[in-house]
């Protein structure tokens, strides 16, 4: 397809505002910088984009983004002066479909790789960016990694096309398998270059992230021509800037089940407590929400939360009292909370996963037996019940709901539309509502606690009165 003049302008003023992203202070706003192939290989061919005939495509005059489109990180603002916002507001580019793209569509060559956890909506967001690459650019070579990061060098890509993935968003889990640990920088970028892949599509959580970060920095020093795009996937919803992370809402609703099932245990048993514990190794992102979205909950622990059990404004007192007007309680515990309290062997202290992440101990577990103890300790006369209920992996092994879905497909779409733009290195996610590309170097530092100090814990602490467990 031969290339206007016009496109050709275009695509040097593309080039132009890559190059000037460093210097943008227009308005007090500081553009988070991408990198683009060509800031290392400046003598790449620019091409129009494919969707100008895609016969399902009509781009009107606003349809493609361009390099002046960009998103805010901070949408509050304080109008009174009183609390000024430090710095620059940061701003993000913001994903979507360019005019000019940096590869040909015939030689495109597309690895796509899952690692970590599970979440559901992976095989979603495998379905739409096989469809997408196919559908909107025309892309037939398109290859599955199996397994996570070990795939690339351990085993042979497999090729994908969109009838075979037709019907993968009806999945929980990954079809393409994926794992923790195996990760060899040197074996995976060499596997990249030997089997010819340009584009890579790396779907994970934090840890897969970090890993990115290294095979980006890897393929740039090599000066190789090869697209890298992250697609952040995390149940816990731990990664920061990102509004959510997909498939969370999915876990949130599959929590409420367990929930229900704990009231309703608590609730036909004397002196009855129902106890959930909800993942989230290094967040309560899914106990608050869970809890938010219950009417059920008595007690929400989280790690960002520190608790303690006896005494005044203790876990016990609370229950008590609980126990006493209503004749039973619920409590939901994220999976990181309390670790600190458990008791543990220097062994357990040390023990890690594949990927070097700590191996947690039950807090569920730990906590129906104290609460066990307590009861025998304080009454032993009465009739008491705690039902635990651990649903730890039925919240995150099943498909994607609606909303989830779409976000899937959203994010496919984004992440093609920036590498067939030429970016590397970039995440996509949504910020305040629209998919914006970020450094991944930025993604891989932030993580994304629960603020305690905000209103959303503020209205748990409301629905369910819970103490606050600061010590007086
Ligand atoms: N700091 C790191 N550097 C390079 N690779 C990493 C790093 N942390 C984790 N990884 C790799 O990323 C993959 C997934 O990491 P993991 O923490 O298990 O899951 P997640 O990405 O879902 O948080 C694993 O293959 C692991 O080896
Ligand atoms: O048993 P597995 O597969 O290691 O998964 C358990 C872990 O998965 C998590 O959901 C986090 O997974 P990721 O880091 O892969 O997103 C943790 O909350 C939990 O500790
Ligand atoms: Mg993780």
């Amino acid at each position: 397809m031969a290339l206007s003049s016009n496109d050709a302008e275009a695509g040097r003023q593309q080039r132009e505002v890559a190059e000037n992203e460093n210097q943008f202070t227009l308005s007090n706003i500081k553009l988070q910088r991408l990198i683009h192939l060509t800031d290392y290989l400046p003598d790449l061919q620019i091409h129009p984009n494919p969707l100008d005939h895609n016969p399902f495509f009509h781009p009107v005059s606003e349809f493609y983004i361009t390099p002046y489109d960009v998103i805010l990180r901070h949408i509050l603002h304080d109008l009174s002066g009183a609390f000024p916002s430090p710095g620059p507001h940061l701003a993000y580019h913001r994903a979507g479909p360019r005019k000019q793209i940096y590869f040909n569509q015939t030689h495109v060559r597309a690895a796509i790789v899952t690692c970590g956890g599970l979440c559901p909506g992976m095989n979603t967001v495998i379905r739409e960016l096989v469809a997408g690459l196919w559908e909107l650019y025309g892309v037939r070579e398109i290859f599955g990694i199996r397994a996570g990061y070990r795939g690339f060098y351990s085993d042979e890509p497999v090729p994908l096309n969109p009838k075979m993935v037709r019907e993968w968003h009806r999945k929980g889990g990954t079809v393409l398998e994926t794992s923790r640990g195996g990760f060899d920088l040197h074996k995976i970028v060499n596997a990249i270059q030997d089997r010819g892949f340009n584009q890579v599509y790396i779907i994970g959580g934090d840890g897969t992230m970090r890993g990115m970060v290294e095979i980006f920095k890897e393929i740039k020093h090599r000066k190789l021509y090869i697209a890298v795009a992250g697609l952040p996937k995390t149940v816990d919803n731990d990664i920061g800037i990102i509004d959510r992370s997909f498939g969370f809402q999915t876990a949130v609703e599959m929590a409420q089940q367990a929930i229900g099932a704990a009231h309703t245990e608590a609730e036909s048993a004397v002196n009855g407590i129902g106890l959930v514990k909800l993942m989230g190794r290094s967040t309560g992102h899914i106990a608050l929400y869970a809890t938010l979205s219950s009417r059920d909950v008595d007690c929400c622990l989280i790690l960002e939360n520190e608790f303690y059990l006896q005494g005044k404004g203790g876990l016990f007192e609370f229950l008590d009292n609980r126990l006493k007007d209503n004749g039973h309680a619920v409590v939901v515990v994220a999976e990181g909370a309390g670790q600190d309290i458990i008791p543990r062997t220097e062994s357990q202290l040390q023990e890690k996963d594949e990927s070097g992440n700590p191996v947690l101990l039950d807090v569920g577990s730990w906590l129906k037996s104290e609460l066990k103890n307590w009861w025998a300790r304080d009454h032993p006369k009465d009739l008491f019940t705690v039902k635990y209920i651990d649903p730890t992996y039925m919240i995150r092994a099943v498909p994607a709901n609606a909303t989830d879905n779409l976000y899937c497909t959203l994010l496919a779409h984004s992440a093609i539309h920036g590498a067939m733009a030429g970016y590397t290195g970039f995440v996509c996610g949504p910020i305040n509502g629209n998919y914006a590309y970020i450094p991944v170097e930025e993604v891989a530092q932030a993580k994304n606690p629960v603020n305690t100090k905000d209103h959303k814990w503020a209205w748990v602490r409301s629905i369910t009165n819970q103490p606050d467990f600061v010590r007086g």
